[in-house]
């Protein structure tokens, strides 16, 4: 793991029992996420809220971080990430939160220390954007939104 990027991550005063990111598998792609909160946090359905992680970062400008849902809270109990995929810019200095929403029909309680979403890092490529007036023909052109049929 020499090759490894490295992520500086600091612990948020007040959080010293959070566990820090996790990945639960030597090959999983994201860390999950654990809830920072004080009390238990009730979503009604369609409610959402911000939660923190207890952590802030700061990695590399070659990086972003994605927080993204957990299928298994997602699929039992339609709980997910409203902006999925989460942004974290590399040069936000500011706590991690993730931003949940419940989609299910009942309330659902978000507990301390709870994972609640995964954070999976990812390279950004470096784009400069040139304005141009005209752009070179394709075979789709300006097809799209379903134009091949949805059948
Ligand atoms: O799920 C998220 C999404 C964002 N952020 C933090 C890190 C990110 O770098 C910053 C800004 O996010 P984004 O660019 O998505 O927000 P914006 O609405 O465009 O706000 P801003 O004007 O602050 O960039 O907020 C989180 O902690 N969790």
């Amino acid at each position: 793991m020499s090759d490894a990027f490295q992520v500086q991550i600091m612990r948020l005063p007040g959080n010293e029992d959070i566990p820090l990111p996790q990945k639960m598998s030597e090959l999983a792609s994201g860390f999950d996420l654990y809830a920072a909160i004080g009390e238990p946090l009730t979503l009604a359905p369609g409610d959402r809220a911000l939660v923190p992680t207890g952590f802030a970062l700061a990695m590399p400008g070659a990086l972003e971080a994605q927080i993204r849902p957990r299928s298994g809270l997602a699929f039992k109990h339609g709980i997910t990430t409203l902006n999925s995929p989460g942004t974290i810019d590399a040069d936000y200095r500011g706590e991690v939160k993730v931003l949940l929403i419940n989609h299910g029909r009942e309330p659902f309680v978000v507990q301390r220390k709870e994972r609640i979403a995964q954070m999976v890092f990812q390279l950004v490529p470096s784009i400069r954007l040139l304005e141009v007036s005209s752009l070179d023909d394709t075979e789709r052109g300006a097809g799209g939104f379903g134009h091949t049929g949805t059948k």
